[in-house]
């Protein structure tokens, strides 16, 4: 009687797995040529369906492996293969502040998956630079923190519409302190301005007399911890791997659930997913009750804003611009008309993008 051998089984799965992939790819290049849904954001809200679908159907049990659910596990999976096949058949590459293993390194590896061709610029002008010129297909951005605020550099260029938001990724932002030393011999600490002021107190409380350095992003600082006695880095756990760092300091941010929300930049604007929000950006006249009026547009048009910043226009005396978010997509009814609205009621209105909202992930 012969028996078979689970490993010949588990060999076979895996060769039809490969075919399976193989035969996706192929799917995916006719998709591209008759250009029927072919960008990223509505390949992720597909992924989303279809893990839904399954646990409805009740082929996934959704159990946890005690970290993480099981359609989370496969949404993972697929988001794998997708950017596998993806970068199979549409060559193209996302631009995001470096070096590698920066946060806006992890954001990008979060939303456009591990197999995704990633290019490292040396600032957040170099990503608008690279996807404007179309160098890139896409890029990521660090855009708001939920200690920190607004970040100045994205809102800078964004208020000049050369490209697109397409999608968000909410990280969740562990800073570590790393160094090759112990804490006793550090004399500097390095890194980007906004993880310096995400740490403040910590710093305060702990290092006291050391100088606060500020440098292009917190994985620069952390090469650079690893060449230099007597300097510290804030960065990630994952970038002090890579440069052989020890954690001095783990979990340093002052805020416990600080939060980081990028946006991914590129030109297309995405189909509406039913779970959408838009950023839009307006420039009022400088006179009593221009904002007033604006604001009874949104509410006239009943659009609940759950963001609203203002920054001022480079080059002028007294003049700003306005970036406010809300739930739903430029081609609903309601927002088409709101818009519509706002362009006569001020001097300038441009949505910045409509695009599926962000689930948290963590750094
Ligand atoms: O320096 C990095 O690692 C970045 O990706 C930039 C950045 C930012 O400027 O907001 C991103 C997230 C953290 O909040 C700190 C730094």
């Amino acid at each position: 009687m012969s028996s078979v051998d689970p490993r010949d089984t588990i060999a076979s799965i895996d060769t039809q797995i490969l075919d399976l992939l193989r035969e996706r790819c192929r799917a995916m290049t006719e998709n591209t040529a008759s250009n029927s849904n072919p960008d990223w954001a509505s390949t992720l809200t597909s992924i989303d369906a279809v893990v839904d679908r399954f646990k409805q159907s009740g082929s996934g049990n959704d159990g946890t492996n005690n970290e993480m659910p099981e359609s989370e596990i496969q949404r993972n999976i697929l988001q794998h293969v997708a950017s596998a096949c993806w970068r199979a058949t549409r060559p193209g590459t996302y631009a995001f502040l470096g070096p590698p293993d920066s946060y806006s390194h992890l954001a990008a590896l979060a939303y456009f998956g591990e197999a995704a061709n990633l290019l490292p610029v040396s600032s957040i002008g170099a990503v608008f630079d690279a996807v404007g010129r179309s160098d890139c297909a896409g890029g990521i951005v660090p855009i708001e923190n939920s200690t920190d605020g607004r970040v100045v550099d994205t809102f800078g260029r964004l208020s000049k519409g050369e490209v697109s938001i397409t999608g968000e990724v909410q990280l969740a932002i562990h800073h570590q302190l790393l160094a090759m030393c112990d804490r006793d011999s550090i004399t500097e600490v390095h890194s980007k301005p906004q993880a310096i002021s995400q740490c403040r107190v910590w710093l305060a409380n702990h290092l006291p007399k050391a100088k606060l350095i500020e440098c292009s992003s917190t994985a620069a600082a952390a090469k650079l911890a690893a060449t230099q006695a007597g300097v510290a880095a804030i960065a990630s756990e994952a970038a002090g791997r890579r440069h052989g760092l020890r954690v001095i300091g783990a979990n340093i941010e002052d805020n416990r659930d600080n939060v980081t929300r990028f946006a991914v930049l590129g030109h297309e604007q995405p189909a509406p997913t039913g779970q959408d929000k838009t950023t839009l950006l307006f420039q009022v006249a400088h006179q009593p009750g221009a904002l007033a009026d604006v604001m009874g547009i949104f509410k006239r048009h009943e659009l609940n804003l759950t963001w609203i910043e203002s920054f001022p226009q480079p080059g002028t005396k007294n003049e700003y611009f306005f970036v406010v978010e809300f739930p739903g997509h430029c081609q609903d009814i309601a927002i088409a008309k709101a818009i519509e609205d706002l362009k006569t009621a001020t001097h300038h209105t441009h949505v910045l993008g409509s695009y599926g909202r962000a689930a948290r992930a963590e750094s």
